[in-house]
């Protein structure tokens, strides 16, 4: 049977209430490189991954979905929220764990790092508190609030982060490779946390097996979607298409470069995007 890299059959899981994201028509130029040209993509699944080579353009996805960058050209639309026209109310709305955590922290230690969300949502001062340290024993860390953050380490600021994210309660939550630093158990506690979250989930990752149990998994490739299924469908898609990567290397370096193109998967379709 030949390759194909396109699922046969869309995902489905059930559209979010709330309305989910929505791009058309977007337009990002970061510097001098065009990231996306006339992308459109409809995000309504309650666990959506995203894959692709370094590069691809999951960052700037996630970054316009909370406004952080704003479409050159089309739209973005967050929870019924146009990302231009509301950029200041979507982080009350959006969360978001930033793949460099020094990006992220601002607090000096992680009582006030985690109660800083709550705080913004109008919570008192006492109730932050609670939000805080409920989320910390919940996750073996009781008694980390007085920590100061800079005295962590990356893994254990990693797990702050996305305590802190989840402590302000968003209705949708972006994770940029929010688990690349955690040991193995606490990856699997916060996986099963986020399984039963009932907030939408969007992670960007380079470890596929964290999206497996996911509704939906978009591979996106030079900015453009190469597949978008079920994680059954697109994750051994995307797998065909990195050994397809290694192999070509490795037949170019030995000088068999005209050999390459015979490689399983090696050329990648078009854009195609939904
Ligand atoms: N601050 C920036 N200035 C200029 N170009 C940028 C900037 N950030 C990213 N880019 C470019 O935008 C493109 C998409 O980058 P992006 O960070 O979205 O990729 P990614 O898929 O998240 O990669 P990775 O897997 O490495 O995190 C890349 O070509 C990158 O060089």
């Amino acid at each position: 049977m030949p390759f194909s890299p396109f699922p046969s059959s869309p995902p489905a899981a059930p559209p979010l209430p709330d309305g989910g994201a929505r791009l058309d028509a977007v337009e990002v130029t970061r510097g001098t490189r065009v990231v996306f040209s006339g992308l459109n993509l409809t995000l309504g699944e309650r666990r959506i991954g995203l894959v692709g080579d370094n590069g691809s353009g999951k960052s700037t996805l996630l970054r316009l979905l909370n406004g952080l960058i704003l479409p050159d050209a089309g739209t973005v639309e967050v929870v019924g929220l146009d990302t231009r026209r509301h950029r200041r109310v979507l982080p009350a709305h959006v969360g978001f764990v930033f793949q460099n955590v020094d990006h992220q922290i601002i607090f000096p230690t992680v009582r006030e790092e985690m109660a800083f969300g709550p705080l913004e949502q109008g919570q008192s001062k006492v109730a932050a508190r609670a939000t805080a340290e409920r989320l910390l024993a919940e996750h073996g860390c009781a008694g980390w609030g007085e920590r100061a953050v800079d005295e962590l380490s990356e893994g254990q600021k990693q797990l702050v982060c996305i305590l802190a994210a989840l402590a302000a309660g968003p209705r949708v939550l972006l994770l940029d490779e929010p688990f690349s630093a955690l040991d193995l158990p606490t990856r699997l506690a916060l996986s099963e946390r986020l399984a039963g979250l009932d907030q939408q989930v969007l992670m960007a990752s380079h470890d596929l097996g964290l999206l497996a149990g996911f509704d939906r998994v978009v591979w996106l490739h030079a900015g453009a979607v190469a597949a978008d299924g079920a994680p059954g469908e697109v994750l051994p898609l995307y797998e065909a298409h990195a050994r397809a990567r290694v192999a070509r290397a490795r037949l170019e370096r030995g000088g068999g470069v005209s050999t390459a193109r015979h490689v399983q998967g090696a050329n990648l379709p078009g854009p195609r995007s939904r």
